[in-house]
């Protein structure tokens, strides 16, 4: 196993080019959040928006949309329901985002088989929270695409079939190889399943154990992965920056809260850019 360093910040963060413009740094589009669990796709979209993804969507339940907006007005918003918009967004998106929030009813069922279905093969999928338990419990056509799972070690339970108590390295690399995509199993020292080489993290601290945590990485891999352009070292990078902005703020702070690190995101960032 690889330990990741400070290094993958610097290999991956741009200056950007002066000939540039909002579509250079790519558009995400987040899907999550219903009626209950709005803060989970608005916490991700947030993180999206500082890490510097050029244009951002939000697909989520029309409860969300004030909420969304009064803390987020750099957000875009569609109606989750509405399967002719969300999926022409889909469609036309760089990075996709599914799950934070989403919920585990027949909705959110239907709304991640929409999203699902309207992935092209230029994309970088993320799939998190509820999309893993979904997809865990309801198996669908998985895309052929650039896919990254983040779960937590229950839902990586849930979808590799593996204990918690038995999650080795050899027995994730195995399922990671079958599903064909990254596996970001998040816990302390987080581990990274890239298919070429396994990774840990060794900085991250307990404050970060706060609902909404995961939430805002997965915002974050959204934006790295949009803008950045070698997408392993895209995913690396915001899993240690996330970290990283967590063990700083940590020093003064007894807990840290997920929106606090996705507002420290620019200038944390502008630290590593060349
Ligand atoms: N503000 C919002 O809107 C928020 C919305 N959220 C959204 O809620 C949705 C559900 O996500 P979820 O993670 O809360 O629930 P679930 O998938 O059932 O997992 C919990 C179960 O697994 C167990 N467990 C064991 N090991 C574990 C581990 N390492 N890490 C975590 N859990 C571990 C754990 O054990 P226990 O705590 O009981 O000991 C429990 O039995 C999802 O879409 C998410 O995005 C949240 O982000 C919060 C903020
Ligand atoms: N004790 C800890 N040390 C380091 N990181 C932690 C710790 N507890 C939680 N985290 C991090 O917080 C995040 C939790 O993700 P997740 O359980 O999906 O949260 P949520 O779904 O509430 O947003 C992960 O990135 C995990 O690595
Ligand atoms: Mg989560």
């Amino acid at each position: 196993m690889l330990t990741l360093t400070e290094e993958i910040l610097t290999k991956t963060i741009r200056v950007r080019p002066n000939d540039s413009y909002k579509g250079t740094f790519g558009r995400v589009v987040l899907v999550g959040g219903n009626a209950n669990y709005g803060g989970a796709i608005i916490m991700a979209s947030t993180a999206a928006v500082y890490a510097g993804a050029g244009l951002v969507t939000t697909g989520t339940d029309t409860n969300n949309l004030s909420s969304l907006h009064a803390s987020l007005p750099e957000a875009m918003f569609v109606n989750y329901y509405d399967k002719v918009k969300l999926s022409h967004l889909v469609s036309y998106a760089t990075t996709v985002v599914i799950g934070p929030g989403l919920g585990d009813d027949f909705h959110s069922q239907e709304v991640l088989a929409s999203v699902l279905a309207n992935i092209n093969q230029s994309q970088s999928v993320i799939i998190d929270g509820s999309a893993i338990s979904l997809l865990a419990a309801n198996p669908l056509d998985i895309p052929d695409t650039n896919l990254i799972f983040t779960p937590h070690e229950m839902e990586w339970q849930r979808l590799s079939g593996i204990k918690i108590s038995d999650q080795t390295s050899d027995a994730n690399q195995l399922v990671q190889q079958q599903l064909n995509a990254t596996v970001v199993l998040k816990k302390h020292h987080t581990e990274i399943y890239t298919g070429k080489n396994i990774y840990q993290l060794p900085i991250g601290t307990p404050a970060q154990a706060t609902g909404g945590m995961g939430d805002t990485l997965a915002g974050m891999i959204g934006g790295f992965t949009a803008q950045f352009d070698n997408q392993e070292n895209a995913v690396l990078a915001a899993v240690y920056a996330h970290s990283a902005i967590a063990d700083e703020l940590a020093r003064s702070q007894y807990v840290v809260l997920p929106h606090q690190i996705s507002h420290a995101l620019p200038m944390f960032m502008k630290r590593y850019a060349n």
